[in-house]
């Protein structure tokens, strides 16, 4: 398949941001003048030690906080009105489901709201959409019927509902065991590659972020920087066999050494 025909993905592009906290009254600097740039259709992730800043940057892109210094725009338009158009899907650690509705209503749900951003859009046929995430059978349930693997694969759906140009994805497979992680990562691929769009996936697992994306972005923490940015060039489509090939493991050697230099760096 040639994916470039399919893909609709926006640009994200966050220039100079830089976020602060107050910690016990102090100051303390979380992101420093940070620039990011996700091509419209390309899949970046975000790995890094636990506190660099990720999480930040993520919902500083989504609307969710603001930075204290910097700018973020989506396909040259500011947050506020990128999430007024739904230009962004957001897929949350937990899934995040509303237990009194259906599986297939809290799909629908970002549909109901801000109706008037549907508008000529293309609204994905949410059967259809299930479907193709292994849960047409599961349309009418609810959510303390499915595993946590079936519960995250519905907040995934849910995100590509309206499809959004933009996803923005924090660890969404984080709290599932290993087994359904993979199930999930690979369908997560077949999805996304038959489906382009622009995603920020951020991650703590080195072979998730190789397998899905064009670039693995590595953050340094104290205070939270892009340290490098490997582009991981494995022919597309992918599937497991790319766990396999030798171009895999000296990309998982570089950033693993990568990941070791910013936290020895961080307790020096
Ligand atoms: N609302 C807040 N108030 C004060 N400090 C915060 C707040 N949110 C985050 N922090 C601090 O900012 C830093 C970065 O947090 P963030 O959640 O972005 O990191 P992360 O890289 O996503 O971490 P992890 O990998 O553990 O999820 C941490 O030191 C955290 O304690």
């Amino acid at each position: 398949m040639n994916a470039a025909l399919t893909t609709t993905g926006a640009e994200v592009l966050a220039r100079g941001v830089t976020k602060r906290f107050g910690v016990r009254g102090q100051p303390v600097t979380v992101l420093d003048d940070v620039d990011l740039r996700i091509a419209p259709g390309e899949f970046v992730s975000v790995i890094g030690p636990s506190g660099c800043g990720k999480s930040t940057l993520l919902r500083i892109i989504a609307g969710l906080l603001d930075a204290d210094e910097g700018s973020v725009a989506i396909n040259g338009e500011a947050v506020p009105q990128a999430i007024r158009h739904k230009a962004m899907g957001l897929v949350p650690q937990t899934p995040a489901l509303l237990p009194w509705r259906s599986v297939r209503d809290n799909v629908l749900l970002p549909t109901q709201v801000n109706t008037a951003a549907n508008a000529g859009r293309n609204l994905l046929d949410v059967d259809e959409l299930l479907t193709s995430f292994g849960l047409g059978k599961d349309l009418r349930k609810y959510p303390r019927q499915l595993s946590g693997g079936m519960q995250q694969r519905v907040a995934i759906a849910r995100a590509f509902v309206f499809d959004p140009p933009v996803l923005l994805m924090d660890e969404p497979f984080s709290a599932l065991d290993e087994i359904t992680r993979d199930q999930q990562r690979l369908g997560l691929l077949d999805f996304w590659q038959s489906n382009r769009r622009s995603v920020m996936f951020i991650t703590h697992s080195v072979p998730e972020a190789i397998l899905l994306s064009d670039r693995v972005v590595l953050m340094a923490a104290r205070p939270g920087r892009i340290a490098e940015i490997t582009e991981i060039d494995l022919p597309r489509p992918r599937d497991e066999s790319v766990f396999l090939s030798p171009q895999f493991r000296e990309y998982e050697i570089r950033i693993r050494e990568g990941l070791r230099r910013v936290m020895k760096n961080a307790q020096d």
